[in-house]
């Protein structure tokens, strides 16, 4: 029967996947039941959609269903879908290869530790090749709907970097997958087992899955073929009352639809009636897949109307920020034929994404009354949420309220958020300061934040890469000015401003100007240190260090800036300045104080040797005078 028999070998990154997944999901082997049954699932919705054009698809078996059978003798374990299909080109391409970006970065990130690497597959998705962890061999028999009888396909393979494939005969349209189970996996030629297993992971499903009933209560039909029995609820579970779904039913909906194992941080399930009438159940998962960042990654909404699947990652639902979303949209009076192109410009979807948006953002804020969990989500999400202070205007100060950063009160990453600084803060302070760095430490130790330590003001510590782009965004938050505590003056009292604006006049200002040239924009007394004698300070108009390596790294030009020199003149190192007549060694000294300030924002003086050599200079005359 069979014909164009071929040996092909995997993809390198699928034997590599395949190998880590027997060995670190063992403990968790029951979820290639829920892995395989959602494909089965994905199956029957792509068919029921692509039946809305094409009725003949259907055949004459135009209900759709699952299959489970066991078969003791053989050791297999089937599961059957009459469902799309694949013909053989995309048996070869859907389970040889894997099409992801960053695949092989991911891959090459895993650790060997059992514990974290099932951790790390999480973000992944683990989907067919699940069948592994049970199976030493797996046969699947396909035939894409619509394909005639005679272009059936059989794969074949035992997980060790090769599979065959051949054209066969194949009667039925849809899929079967069998699994010859390995001996430590015999627990799932159990029917008890496996219907178990079905309800606890699987229940949920929208078509129904079916058992052969079991012998005892008549199962077998006259012919001697098996009955079948529907053994989930087999309805869409967004489409049940809120009221009725339990916390484990969400869940477990959630791992189905996401092929994640861990459980999804929170939830918001809605149904929104009148004239633009829909069903959302929204999730945030606990994790962010390894993609999060390629551009090209799926996103999470899955589009029904009149629970007809329509689309994976209907990305128009939801803005690009909130793209770690996953769930369920069911909007039952947008068209069938609805497609991605009209969605774009669709007025409906529009509003309904627009009330998806607010609806995320106050399930986070509810998300933000515990602490732990937002902590994760934090972690996990936080700069992507960033790009939305950007991207999307309108709720810019939503967005705001959910930011958190370490501050000077406290540095845990997360710590603090807006609301709460501006709390503790209180009525007379009307701005929120921040500080940019490279790092925690940096901006830990930074003399910028001298004065403020002085006077008792919180500063925010920005270090991510965004943050300065970011910040520049916000501009504001309920009415208090954000303020880059390392720019342009600050504001000082009466008494303070008196005694800056006398400094201006002092004539080591004007030395240090002249020795230090046009390597600085402007040499000031500060009001900003405490301890610290100088430091560097950028206009209120200019790019900071972070904007600047994102502009470089994007390979755009970046413009020429000069730092200006803040001076701290009741410093004793500047007052034995002020007694320095000679000008070499004047000269000398600014350039070390203006070299240090450097060093102290992280940065690399422009001639690092030279550095060096005043360094040893000053050492060997401190060397000479002990
Ligand atoms: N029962 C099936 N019927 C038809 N096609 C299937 C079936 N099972 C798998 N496939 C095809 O094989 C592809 C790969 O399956 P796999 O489970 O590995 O990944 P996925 O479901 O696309 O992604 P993920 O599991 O990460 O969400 C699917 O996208 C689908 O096209």
């Amino acid at each position: 029967m069979s014909q164009d028999r071929e040996t092909r070998g995997f993809q390198a990154e699928v034997s590599r996947l395949l190998h880590l997944m027997v060995h670190s999901l063992y403990s968790n082997r029951e979820i290639f039941l829920r892995e395989l049954i959602s494909n089965a699932s994905d199956a029957c919705d792509k068919l029921r959609f692509r039946a809305l054009d094409d009725a003949e698809l259907l055949e004459n078996d135009p209900e759709p269903w699952i299959r489970l059978s066991v078969d003791k003798d053989e050791g297999t374990l089937t599961i059957a879908d009459n469902g799309i299909g694949m013909n053989r080109e995309e048996v070869v391409d859907n389970l040889g290869t894997i099409a992801r970006s960053g695949t092989e970065k991911f891959l090459a990130s895993m650790t060997g530790d059992r514990r974290k690497d099932a951790q790390l597959i999480g973000q992944f998705g683990v989907g067919f090749y699940s069948a592994f962890i049970v199976a030493g061999r797996v046969e699947v028999f396909s035939r894409r709907a619509g394909d005639p009888a005679d272009q059936g396909v059989r794969w074949e393979s035992d997980g060790e970097g090769e599979f065959t494939v051949e054209t066969i005969e194949r009667p039925q349209r849809g899929t079967a997958v069998v699994l010859h189970l390995r001996d430590d996996a015999k627990e799932f030629l159990d029917d008890q087992k496996v219907r178990a297993t079905v309800q606890q992971y699987s229940d949920h499903v929208a078509f129904p899955i079916l058992m052969p009933t079991p012998a005892e209560t008549g199962g077998e039909g006259e012919d001697g073929t098996s009955e079948w029995q529907t053994i989930n609820s087999a309805t869409a579970l967004w489409q049940r009352p809120r009221q009725e779904i339990s916390d484990e039913e969400y869940q477990n909906f959630y791992r189905h639809l996401s092929h994640d194992f861990q459980d999804a941080l929170t939830w918001s399930h809605n149904k929104v009636e009148g004239a633009l009438e829909y069903t959302s159940l929204l999730y945030v998962p606990a994790r962010a897949p390894f993609d999060l960042y390629h551009r090209e990654a799926s996103r999470g909404l899955k589009l029904y109307v009149q629970r007809v699947f329509i689309m994976d990652d209907a990305e128009q639902f939801l803005p690009l920020y909130l793209r770690f979303v996953k769930g369920v949209i069911d909007a039952p009076n947008l068209p069938l034929n609805v497609s991605r192109e009209l969605l774009q410009d669709y007025g409906p979807v529009r509003k309904i994404r627009a009330a998806l948006t607010k609806r995320v953002l106050q399930t986070l804020k509810k998300l933000g009354n515990d602490e732990e969990k937002y902590a994760t989500f934090w972690s996990q999400f936080g700069e992507v949420l960033k790009e939305g202070i950007g991207e999307d205007p309108d709720n810019r100060e939503a967005i705001a309220a959910l930011l958190r950063f370490p501050s000077t009160e406290d540095v845990r990453p997360g710590a603090v958020g807006l609301d709460q600084y501006l709390e503790r803060a209180g009525e007379k302070q009307d701005k929120i300061y921040y500080l940019l760095a490279d790092n925690l430490n940096a901006a830990r130790n930074s003399p910028h934040l001298e004065v403020f330590r002085k006077k008792g003001i919180e500063v925010l510590l920005l270090t991510e890469r965004v943050d300065e782009w970011m910040a520049g965004y916000l501009g504001e938050y309920k009415g208090c000015k954000l303020v880059n505590a390392a720019r342009g003056q600050l504001d000082m009292d009466q008494e303070d401003q008196e005694r800056a604006d006398q400094d201006k006049q002092a004539p080591l200002i004007g030395r240090l100007s002249d020795s230090l040239g046009d390597q600085v924009a402007e040499v000031r007394p500060t009001s900003r240190l405490v301890d610290s004698p100088a430091c560097l300070v950028l206009a209120e108009d200019e790019l900071g260090p972070q904007m600047r390596m994102m502009l470089e790294a994007a390979g755009q030009p970046v413009p020429d800036s000069k730092p200006t020199l803040e001076v701290n003149l009741a410093h004793p190192l500047l007052k034995r300045l002020e007694g320095i007549e000679e000008s070499a060694t004047f000269t000398e000294l600014a350039e070390l104080l203006l070299d240090q300030a450097l060093l102290a924002e992280g940065q690399l003086p422009s001639d690092p040797a030279a550095t060096a050599r005043r360094l040893n200079r000053l050492l060997q005359e401190r060397a000479d005078q002990s």
